[in-house]
């Protein structure tokens, strides 16, 4: 390209430099003032508000100044943060203004236009825009069309119109590093610059990079499911995470990151994709890993983590059992007992006051049964509750002639009096008055307990509810449908009773007995959330996503995953996506496949992906790196200088390594073994942790949805992936690494790897 050319772009960079700082200059003055104003009024908040308390009008007169005073203070409030937030992205500005120019002309306009894109938009007057935003409506054609004729959406309908040039720049500290144009949707050659980059604790954005794939998942408004299949690598994750940036763009004003929850793998993952959107300008969503929305929600109970989840040895039984608590049929069935509930058989405890019963559970049942059979179960325990409330009052007011209350009551002394009395009036019109008032203070204080536990509920008994619905399955649904036998199924349910006398349940009871709490207490869930995200979907029951759907009844779900790396679900992953079909319309539902990995070498995917049989198809992204390599070794002693070998020459080449073994014993023995052998490095062995600089060594369930740059995979044998129920999860190790695969066994390699063809990787035998 012209030099001439790069002196121009350079000259506009820095003149629109030059034009930010200015701007900059005047939001610094803005926010200062607006602090001051703040200040201000703060300072004479109690003098401007004339406190009034004398009649009811003047009282109304106080609270309505009060307001306004309030209002005034939330209005400099907001244009003080609005302020502040717009220093923040003309401060990102400042060093990269944007990343890409468009020429383009509009049908039947008369000129070409010339627009520049960057992480936000800079105006420098009214509607003159210098940098749009990402995701301004316009910009979407930089990610979606060649060159020629492109159509977009905007807010008024589809625009069509005609692309001359397409430019993209990589400027850093104001400089033009490097600019070229290109024919295609985005460059490759922007992408490998970008690719080529190190990986990092925490994830990065890829605005400059959005694949055209990628962005109808970041753009679309009208799916009320969004279901993602995407190979490892593919970019499920950072497509989301733009998304959420997009979605707060278009809905500003109307929608805030507190609406839009995501569920993630593990703590660890959260770590590492807590930059991407306040890079963006934009504030964090509400993030937790499914056990922690479930956990608490029950915490009276331990709830399996993933720990515990992981490391289990599950029977072939067990795994049936647990393969039909996730089904839908087993969600139908728990809907079915439910409805049941409404002529006869739910489970009361009596309500107890210091041991002794207050209010019994025939008393209850009776109330509860009361109602006629087309009430509602969540409006039989409203109406039920308000007539234990009123029983309660009466109960009141008969414990208020107890001799022990005026005992009490003669026996105060004045602080006590004053105690009882609180801000209260003491002018009674009687003694008798008085007496009264203190008695029911004190009697409604002794009950309180009892108030309590009536308006939580206490009085149902879920957890004999649970078991008792366990044990009407076998005549709900077919056992046989699912290979069970009826006393299999018993057996089952006599140790879930076991474990809830310990106050445990497993992860498989967790989703059904939370369900069943929802429609015994007629809980309509949460219809403040307007986004849900659900990453690595495959990990993932029917009954959970039935459940999540009807716990967010307003949300719009965007599920991600990968068929291939279902490493709690295994094999009944494939029937997910039939059975997702069946809980949404099919109308609302859009399915995106993105099957180019941009994580690895070409030398990675190809080899991980043959690891699968009948996978999801992926197809490698061309860059070149060297081939995985297997080492085999008869002792451990060997295999360890091998790893340390690795791990010498990954650091040379400047490769960050994580050694990942398939359980957190391995890895905590592994550990100690290094650490005697001088390496330094960190062991990750909760979720809780953050991901350290540096080697670490974490077990496979932990790394989901991370990358590394190298990865040794450790004691790959027979013994550890034997069964091709671990396939997945051996793919799921594989494809963490972005630019080297060592894989290390002591002994038998694993029979897993014996479809992966021999020119796909260097094997060394140690003997
Ligand atoms: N359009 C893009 N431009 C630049 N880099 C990209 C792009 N898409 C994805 N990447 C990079 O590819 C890597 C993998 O992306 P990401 O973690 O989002 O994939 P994923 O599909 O969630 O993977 P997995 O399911 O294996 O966890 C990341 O380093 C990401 O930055």
């Amino acid at each position: 390209m012209a030099d001439t050319e790069k002196q121009q772009e350079q000259a506009r960079v820095d003149d629109v430099i030059t034009k930010i700082k200015r701007t900059e200059a005047t939001l610094t003055d803005k926010i200062a003032a607006a602090k001051a104003d703040e200040k201000n009024i703060n300072d004479n908040f109690y003098n401007d508000v004339r406190l009034n308390v004398g009649s009811y009008e003047s009282m109304m007169d106080t609270a309505l100044s009060i307001r306004q005073q309030q209002q005034m203070l939330n209005d400099r409030n907001n244009s003080w943060r609005h302020s502040t937030q717009q220093l923040g992205v003309l401060q990102r500005l400042e060093k990269t203004p944007y990343f890409a120019r468009i020429d383009f002309q509009e049908t039947n306009a008369k000129a070409p236009e010339t627009i520049y894109i960057g992480l936000g938009s800079f105006t420098d007057k009214q509607d003159h825009f210098l940098v749009y935003d990402w995701r301004a409506p316009i910009s979407s054609i930089y990610y979606d069309g060649n060159l020629g004729r492109v159509t977009y959406q905007t807010p008024d309908g589809e625009q069509a119109v005609n692309i001359t040039l397409k430019r993209q720049f990589l400027i850093a500290d104001g400089e033009i590093k490097t600019m070229f144009d290109t024919q295609e949707t985005i460059g490759d050659q922007m992408l490998m610059e970008v690719l080529g980059e190190q990986a990092d604790t925490k994830m990065k954005s890829i605005v400059t990079t959005i694949q055209r794939e990628q962005n109808q998942i970041i753009r679309d408004t009208s799916a009320r499911l969004l279901f993602v299949q995407g190979a490892a690598g593919s970019g499920k994750t950072s497509a989301i995470m733009q998304r959420v940036a997009y979605l707060l763009y278009r809905y500003r004003g109307n929608l805030s990151s507190s609406q839009v929850i995501m569920f993630s793998p593990n703590q660890l993952f959260n770590d590492y994709v807590s930059n991407v959107l306040p890079e963006l300008g934009e504030q964090n969503m509400v993030q937790l890993t499914y056990y922690q929305y479930a956990a608490r929600r029950i915490p009276s109970l331990k709830v399996d983590d993933l720990f515990t989840q992981f490391e289990k040895n599950e029977s072939a039984v067990d795994k049936k059992i647990n393969q039909l608590k996730g089904s839908l049929a087993f969600f139908r069935a728990t809907k079915k007992y439910a409805n049941g509930l409404g002529t006869s058989g739910m489970r009361f405890r009596d309500v107890k006051l210091r041991n002794e019963v207050f209010i019994d559970h025939e008393r209850i049942e009776k109330t509860y049964y009361k109602y006629n059979t087309n009430y509602r179960l969540g409006n039989r325990l409203n109406a039920t509750k308000e007539e234990l409330l009123k029983y309660f009052g009466r109960r009141i007011e008969s414990e208020m002639k107890a001799k022990w209350v005026s005992e009490f009551i003669q026996n105060l002394d004045e602080e006590g009096m004053r105690k009882w009395y609180g801000n209260h009036p003491r002018n009674f019109e009687n003694g008798d008055k008085e007496f009264r008032f203190l008695a029911r203070r004190i009697v409604t204080a002794a009950f309180e307990s009892v108030r309590r536990g009536v308006i939580r509920n206490r009085f149902l008994n879920i957890k004999a509810q649970y078991i008792d619905f366990l044990r009407q399955v076998p005549q709900l649904l077919n056992l046989k449908k699912f290979g069970l036998t009826e006393e299999a199924w018993q057996l089952n349910v006599n140790q879930v009773l076991a474990e809830l006398r310990q106050k445990q349940l497993a992860t498989a009871d967790v989703t059904p007995y939370l369900h069943l709490y929802d429609l015994m207490t007629g809980k309509h869930g949460d219809r403040d959330i307007r986004y849900l995200f659900i990453d690595e979907i495959q990990d993932y029951t029917p009954y959970q996503l039935s459940f999540l759907k009807s716990s967010f009844p307003n949300a719009r779900f965007t599920l991600l995953g990968d068929l291939n790396q279902a490493i709690f679900t295994q094999e009944s992953s494939h029937s997910l996506l039939k059975e997702l079909a069946t809980m949404f319309k099919p109308e609302e539902t859009r399915v995106v496949q993105l099957t180019q990995s941009y994580r690895s070498t070409q030398q990675i995917t190809d080899f991980t992906k043959a690891i699968l049989r009948n996978g999801e198809s992926v197809t490698a992204f061309d860059r070149q790196g060297a081939l995985p390599n297997i080492v085999t070794a008869p002792a451990e002693d060997a295999l360890l200088d091998v790893l340390q070998q690795q791990l010498a020459e990954n650091t040379a080449a400047n490769r960050v390594t994580a050694i990942i073994t398939k359980t957190l014993p391995e890895s905590k023995a592994l550990y100690e073994t290094l650490r005697a052998r001088g390496e330094k490095i960190t062991l990750i062995r909760s979720e809780n942790q953050r991901l350290a600089a540096g080697t670490i060594i974490v077990p496979s369930y932990l790394a989901k949805g991370l990358e590394f740059d190298a990865i040794i995979a450790w004691q790959v044998t027979a013994t550890n992936y034997g069964a091709d129920d671990q396939r997945q999860l051996l793919y799921t190790i594989a494809s963490r690494a972005m630019h080297r695969l060592t894989i290390l066994a002591q002994g038998e390699l694993s029979p897993l790897l014996a479809d992966v063809p021999q020119s796909a990787y260097t094997l060394t035998q140690l003997n």
